[in-house]
Formats: C-alpha cells, structure tokens, sequence
C-alpha cells in the first residue's frame, strides 16, 4: 500500500509539473523534458503518461479521486455529518450497510441496488438504513465530477466517517472500488452471519472473506453504536403468560434479560428497538467489549466470544485498553472495506446508486 501511495503522489507531482509546462510556454516544457524526464516531446509524454493512468486504475489506491475528483471524501464527510447531527442513528446504519455489502458479492454496492429478487429483499437486509445518505452524497458527487465516484467507494468512506464522528478512530482507506452488476436476494444467506451461528461457523464465514479471529472480534466492536430489533434476540429468553422469565442462553445476565423483557413486551411493535450497547450506544469505544465481560452481550453471537477460548483474551484485552481496539479496528476495518472489490472493468460507477447501468 505504500508503495502504491507514494506511486500516486510521484504520479501527481509528475503531472502537475508537466501541465505547468505545457502551460506556461513552448520553452518550458522542453526544458522540463530535458532535465526533469528523457528527451521526450511533451506530447507523447502526455499519451504516455495517461496510458499509464489507465493502466494503474484497475487497482485501489489511496486517495484515488485526487485527480479526478479532489473533494470527493469531503463530500462525502459532509453528508454524513449533516445527516448524522440530525439522526443520530445514522452513523450505526452506515457502518452495519458496509459490513452487509461487503459479505455479499464484496465491497461493490450491490446492498444498494432496489427491485424485486434484490439483496435488499431478503430478510436479513430487511432492517438496514442510511441508504438516503448515500444517495445525498451521490447526487452532488455527481454534480461535481460526473460518473466518476463509485457507490461502493461512498458506502466505505461513510462507514469510515460515521466510526470517527462517534468519537472511533480515523481511517485511511483506499479507493477505486468499482460498483457491482449483481444483486440477488439468494446471495445473502449464504453469506451474511446470523446471530444463531456458532463460533465455528462465524470464524469459517469471516475466513472465506479473508478476515481472521482476530478480525472477527474486532469488528463485532461495531455493536458499540447502533441498535436492533427485539426479534434479533427475543429467542434468548422466554416469558410465560405470568410475565416470569427464563432464560433460554444461559450466558445472558437475568437482570439484562429483564431490562429487554420490559422493553420488548409481548406484542411490542416489531419497529421497537433497544441500544446494542446499552450504555454508550452513541459512542464508538471499547463498552461493547466490558458488556461482554458482564454477560451483557445482546446478541448470541456477542455472547460467544467470552465463552471461547480462543477470543476471550482479546474480548478482556480490549476491554482494560481502548487504545489497542482502536488500533486494531484500524487494520480490521481496512481488510473489511476492501473484501473482494471490483477494479477496472470488473465493474461500473453507477450514475444512480439503486440502479444497475443500462
Ligand atoms: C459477527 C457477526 C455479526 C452478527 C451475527 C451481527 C448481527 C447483527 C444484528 C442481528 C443486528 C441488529 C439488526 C436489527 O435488528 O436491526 C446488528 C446490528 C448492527 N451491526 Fe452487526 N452483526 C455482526 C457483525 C457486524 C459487523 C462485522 C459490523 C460492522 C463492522 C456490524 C455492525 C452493526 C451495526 C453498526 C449495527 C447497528 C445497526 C443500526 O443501528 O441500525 N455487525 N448486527
Ligand atoms: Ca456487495
Ligand atoms: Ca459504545
């Protein structure tokens, strides 16, 4: 990667200091020609140089857009800051919307696209939001630089931002990910974690994606912000007709179970939600991992990770020190956003984030 970054710097410079010349008179460039490259005319240095352009887009780097469209991450930093401070429960929708692209299909939008048979027709996806924000950002990115900034770059910068604007760490992310052309409801099953699965199958699903235990831990840090469903946890327990409660996962605190029984009554709205982290649910810090260590893990899949022995370390490691849990989301959030992208012409940028390019 930093050879990629430094690639990109070199490549920039090198252009700027070749338009300046061309620029700026005959005798420029010429001079530039001689001393600064090879005794090129600037012409066929110019075709040279944008075939190599062409040539090096199949691929991520950082800060892609910086010739093409220079303010794209502000833009999209912007949107989602507006729309948070007016929502706060927009930042927790950005960043499960980039976990939910990212296991179906990669990182490539295909969350987005609407339409009967879609991904976001299955159920699991039935409860994800922050689509509008992405929309927002699209339609002044596409004011700004027309069909140049992919939908799947916008989700992953957002969910970058929404981490740093609830107060997690900043990310340096790469871009150039292309949009997808598939999006299919059979596809998410397979591929997305239900909150049933055991350890085994959670570490077997995030493997085929590329991503450790370590990484499984570290991004289930995610629950931090955000909020669920009462039926994303409901099967935990069981509440007879005297309102007497037994727990069906032994590994769930009674009085937590008792504080989620008070807020999912029998008969509760299915739009009644409850904070993952009860405490700081706006906050991106290390309470999700300290909820753990208490038994309040709201979902089973949360409850796991203290129980095996293989992520309890990590699980009582981040809880004592936030630092080592930002450092590592640093690295675990880089391997989630690029997970089986599409570069070159492996994909599209879409005009319309919802809808495949005719
Ligand atoms: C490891 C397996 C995981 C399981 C089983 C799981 C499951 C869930 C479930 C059931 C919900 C509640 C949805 C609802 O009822 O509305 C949820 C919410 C959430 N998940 Fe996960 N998740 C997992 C990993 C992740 C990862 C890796 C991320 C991101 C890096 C993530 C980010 C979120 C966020 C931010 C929310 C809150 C969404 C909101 O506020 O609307 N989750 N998750
Ligand atoms: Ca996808
Ligand atoms: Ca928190």
């Amino acid at each position: 990667m930093m050879i990629k970054i430094n690639f990109l710097s070199l490549r920039i410079s090198c252009f700027q200091q070749l338009l300046s010349a061309i620029i700026s008179g005959q005798d420029s460039p010429k001079s530039f020609m001689e001393t600064k490259v090879f005794n090129l005319n600037p012409l066929t240095f110019l075709v040279i140089f944008l075939a190599h352009v062409v040539a090096t887009s199949a691929q991520l780097s950082f800060g892609f857009y910086a010739a093409s469209c220079p303010t794209a991450e502000f833009i999209v930093r912007n949107t989602v800051r507006s729309a948070s401070s007016s929502d706060p429960t927009i930042p927790g929708k950005l960043l499960r919307l980039l976990f939910h692209d990212c296991f179906v299909e990669g990182c490539d939008a295909s969350v987005l696209i609407q339409g009967n048979g879609t991904e976001q027709s299955d159920p699991a996806n039935t409860s994800l939001g922050g689509f509008s924000v992405i929309d927002s950002a699209k339609k002044v990115l596409e004011l700004l630089c027309p069909g140049t900034v992919s939908c799947a770059d916008i989700i992953a910068l957002a969910a970058r931002d929404a981490v740093e604007l609830t107060g997690g760490p900043a990310v340096q992310i790469p871009t150039g990910r292309k949009d997808g052309r598939v999006s299919a409801a059979s596809n998410v099953r397979p591929n997305i974690v239900d909150t049933s699965f055991t350890i085994n199958e959670m570490i077997k699903l995030f493997s085929s994606k590329g991503l450790s235990l370590i990484d499984l831990v570290t991004l289930s840090g995610a629950h931090t912000i955000g909020v669920a469903h009462c039926s994303a946890f409901s099967d935990r327990f069981q509440v007879d007709s005297k309102g007497k409660l037994t727990l069906i996962d032994s590994s769930l605190d009674m009085n937590y179970a008792e504080e989620l029984m008070t807020r999912c009554p029998a008969g509760a709205s299915p739009s009644v939600t409850v904070n993952n982290d009860p405490e700081t649910s706006l906050s991106f810090d290390n309470h999700y991992y300290r909820n753990l260590l208490l038994h309040k893990g709201l979902f089973q899949s949360d409850s796991v990770l203290l129980k095996d022995n293989r992520t309890r370390k990590q699980v009582e490691n981040f809880t004592n020190d936030q630092e080592s849990f930002f450092a590592n989301w640093a690295q675990s959030f880089l391997k989630l956003s690029v997970v089986e992208v599409k570069t070159g012409n492996a994909g599209e940028v879409r005009k319309s984030c919802s809808v495949i390019n005719r």
